[in-house]
């Protein structure tokens, strides 16, 4: 769930697009990359692997000259977690193209043989982005023009979309024109649009999320809307057409779960809103079918579950404590790359307060269980520490099918609730209790904010994919590739194709 900023203005945008990306963190900590255009029309890049603040030193900074430019942060979902596939992408020809990606590609692999078998290109690193560049610079070049047209621009994006299936919320720039941003037909990935005036002229930011224009200053204008282009050229005038025939908007659910910060507003939704509402339709739930059990205290496991834990113990009656301590210097362990990782992270990450367990029965709320990584640390960790019984809510109900969209989650068999009932799943956890929202009721959350918006992208719980083109032999190539037992081989083969340099 890689996060993406561009801004068009004018004057120096690499602080500002540093900054975006320092608050777009939370959705990618394995690479990040900016590039911006300097006043003679050359792409000035910077990407290696690491946090933002690893990544850009000031040496760095000083060579990001311009008034425009995009930034990556990922969280890799395709291909390998190698530098080379770090975004953002470059292509030298047509014009000189670069673009970052936030989500994945269903039909990486036929665009990739039919763009060398038709148009002669070939991508020599397993990224879905790469391919989805090259595929719109194939578009781009069948205009044989110096300078192209806003349209020109807008029927490269209608062909695009024809041709391309997956998730995917894009900026990318264009030597010569401008900024460019488009949403795939479904909007399954998220992308607002905000605007600035400094001195008299009109500045403008694409993100992926609202969080990214509160910060810098950016009066957020609204979403890009699915199967939507918007193209900025340099002087600052913007351009937006509809650029996809058949759009049937299907926002990610697990948005609002998990990736997005609480003070977003996303495609109308406050997510902050939403994880409240979430609790309060979870301890609805636990209010009608444990009423006999003897809870002391609700905890959430932090820190996304923490919104939605605080309105669980209102409906409840119980006291709210914040029993785990989070130690500031790790990150969000779902999004780290390999189990061994994320497992020793989660002791890194939390610990446990013995004076809120000792002797007392505890509800722990997570906003999700996936692999069930932190709970079955978690829970280890809370009954050394003295917890009498130990009772588990997730604000999400059984992740149990993969996902294809930009969440890496890509073989069923290392999900905790694969094939289990839920007792099955209490007792691998090893909780005395375990509940689960409803499919419904989540949605029904998400929804009340936007009720105009009538399906949303839930795959993980549902196994159902709007794209229509997910196949059993898909899913299992899949697993076949980026499971967590193949991943290791097949990162090791990514590194011998690297092209990409990563210098000072
Ligand atoms: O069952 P799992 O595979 O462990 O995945 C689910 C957990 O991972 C996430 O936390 P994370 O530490 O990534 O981030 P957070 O601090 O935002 O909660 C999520 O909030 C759950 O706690
Ligand atoms: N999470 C994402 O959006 C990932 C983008 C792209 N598929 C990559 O792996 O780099
Ligand atoms: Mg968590």
């Amino acid at each position: 769930m890689c996060g993406i900023v561009g801004i068009v203005a004018f004057s120096p945008v690499n602080q500002s697009i540093y900054d975006a990306l320092t608050v777009l963190q939370h959705r990618g900590q394995d690479a990040a990359g900016i590039v911006t255009i300097d006043q003679h029309n050359y792409f000035r890049l910077r990407k290696a692997n690491g946090l933002v603040q690893d990544v850009f030193q000031l040496q760095h900074m000083q060579r990001l000259q311009g008034n425009i430019g995009i930034g990556h942060v990922r969280y890799p979902t395709a291909g390998s977690s190698n530098v080379s596939e770090a975004q953002p992408f470059y292509v030298n020809s047509p014009y000189g193209i670069t673009l970052a990606h936030n989500g994945n590609l269903t039909n990486t692999r036929e665009l990739r043989e039919t763009i060398l078998q038709k148009v002669r290109r070939h991508v020599n690193t397993q990224s879905d982005s790469e391919v989805l560049l090259n595929i719109f610079a194939s578009e781009l070049d069948k205009f044989s023009t110096a300078r192209l047209t806003p349209n020109n621009i807008f029927s490269a994006i209608y062909q695009l979309n024809k041709i391309i299936k997956g998730a995917y919320a894009c900026v990318a720039m264009i030597i010569g024109h401008g900024l460019i941003a488009f949403r795939d037909p479904n909007g399954i990935r998220p992308l607002v649009i905000g605007k600035r005036v400094i001195d008299g002229h009109t500045e403008y930011m694409v993100a992926s999320e609202s969080v990214a224009l509160d910060t810098l200053d950016f009066e957020f204008m609204r979403d890009v809307k699915p199967g939507e282009a918007i193209y900025i050229t340099y002087d600052g005038q913007l351009f937006a057409q509809q650029c996809a025939d058949q759009v049937e908007f299907c926002p990610c659910i697990f948005e609002y779960v998990y990736f997005a910060r609480p003070d977003s507003l996303m495609n109308g939704i406050s997510v902050y809103q939403s994880r409240i509402l979430m609790g309060q339709k979870l301890g609805q739930k636990i209010a009608r079918e444990w009423h006999d059990l003897d809870i002391d205290v609700v905890i959430p496991i932090p820190e996304t579950s923490c919104d939605a834990a605080l309105e669980i113990a209102r409906i409840l009656n119980k006291p709210y404590r914040q029993g785990f301590v989070k130690n500031r210097y790790v990150g969000r362990t779902f999004i780290m790359p390999g189990q061994s990782i994320r497992r020793r992270s989660v002791r890194r990450k939390l610990n446990a307060n013995r004076i809120e367990f000792e002797g007392k029965n505890v509800l722990l709320v997570d906003d999700s269980i996936v692999r069930g990584t932190t709970s079955q640390e978690i829970i280890e960790m809370v009954r050394s520490v003295g917890a009498k019984k130990v009772y588990l809510a997730s604000a999400a109900p059984e992740i149990r099918y993969p996902n294809v969209y930009g969440i890496d989650m890509p073989a069923a068999e290392e999900l905790i609730a694969y094939n289990k009932t839920i007792n099955e799943i209490a007792q691998k956890i090893g909780v005395d209790k375990l509940i689960f929202q409803d499919l419904k009721d989540l949605i029904a959350a998400v929804n009340e904010g936007n009720p105009k918006i009538t399906e949303f992208e839930c795959s993980v719980f549902d196994g159902h994919y709007i794209t229509g083109d997910i196949t059993k032999s898909y899913l299992s190539a899949l697993e076949l590739t980026r499971s967590q037992k193949n991943s290791t081989l097949f990162n090791k083969e990514a590194e011998n194709l690297e092209i990409y340099n990563v210098d000072q």
